[in-house]
């Protein structure tokens, strides 16, 4: 069998040299060429020693190592557990994984933005500018729309993700004045956001009880021009868990001076938010919330 120009073997999996993947697994997909590999061992996993990786995290992917994707499971906890220190991030072909670092990491500054504007998915060191501008460059040179799915366990950092490409949007296109405007404010509705819905669980203190669809559309020539951000309920394990976190909406909306119907009339009983169970866990006061 020929593909690409190439002889391949078909014997229950197709033997294509990792080298030369690169062009096809754009067009096949990388996961299909990951899942055809012959992964039986985990050998490859202690080839490289952690200390090298760690000098040269951006060596950190199949196609540099393609040994280390002999048992994609376990080279996926280490390679990350590895990196972690300095990426939290890799990929698994073209999808980006990212763990939660739990501190901040000097990775999202504007010269990192720089850095992955512009080039190729995998020629540099996994990161979510990587994505985000692979995206937006897809979404120009195919004129189509695109979409990111994030998602991941609660506390994964899904929101600060979502943030994080947000704000390579609104520093990297094209802009002006009006547009800043709109990019800074698509930015701005996350803590409002985050302030009617979200709350603190036992795995993240701020927790968002709602799942979100973010929608930024842009113009011919690339630059944001609007955008919402609607908000759909997940359903019992974040709401049914907590019924009483409902009550804390409406102190939320008076604290913000929304003039709708007063927190007496959802409450029932009418009660303080000192009285109610989530409102007086955390350690922020309401106002503080509403900031
Ligand atoms: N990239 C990151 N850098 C630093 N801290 C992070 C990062 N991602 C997440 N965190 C930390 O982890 C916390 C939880 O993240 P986040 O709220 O994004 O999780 P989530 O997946 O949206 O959770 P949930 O589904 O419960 O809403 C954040 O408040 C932040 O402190």
């Amino acid at each position: 069998m020929r593909y690409q120009g190439r002889e391949v073997d078909v014997e229950g999996r197709v033997r294509l040299v990792m080298e030369s993947a690169l062009t096809a697994r754009d067009r096949v997909g990388v996961q299909d060429f990951v899942l055809l590999e012959n992964y039986n061992s985990e050998a490859g996993l202690h080839r490289e020693p952690p200390e090298t990786l760690q000098r040269k995290p951006h060596l950190c992917n199949e196609a540099s190592f393609p040994h280390m994707f002999q048992n994609i499971s376990a080279c996926v906890v280490r390679h990350i557990s590895v990196c972690s220190n300095v990426l939290a991030q890799t990929y698994i072909g073209s999808v980006l994984v990212s763990v939660n670092p739990y501190k901040e990491l000097e990775i999202y500054s504007k010269q990192q933005m720089e850095r992955y504007r512009g080039v190729s998915f995998y020629e540099i060191s996994p990161h979510i500018y990587a994505l985000s501008d692979n995206t937006y460059r897809a979404m120009r040179t195919e004129r189509k729309d695109q979409c990111i799915l994030i998602s991941g366990e609660s506390g994964a950092g899904k929101t600060e993700a979502s943030k994080k490409i947000l704000l390579y949007y609104a520093v990297t296109c094209p802009t002006n004045d009006h547009m800043a405007a709109l990019g800074d404010r698509l930015l701005q509705s996350n803590p409002v956001l985050e302030a009617f819905g979200n709350a603190k669980t036992l795995r993240n203190d701020n927790s968002s009880r709602f799942g979100k669809y973010m929608d930024v559309q842009f113009d011919f020539r690339g630059a944001p021009v609007g955008g919402h951000i609607l908000n759909y309920l997940l359903g019992e394990i974040t709401c049914g868990a907590s019924e009483p976190r409902r009550e804390e909406l409406p102190h939320l909306l008076s604290a913000s001076g929304w003039r709708g119907r007063q927190p007496a009339q959802h409450t029932g009983p009418g009660k303080k938010p000192s009285e109610l169970p989530v409102s007086s866990q955390g350690e922020l006061s309401q106002t503080q919330l509403c900031q």
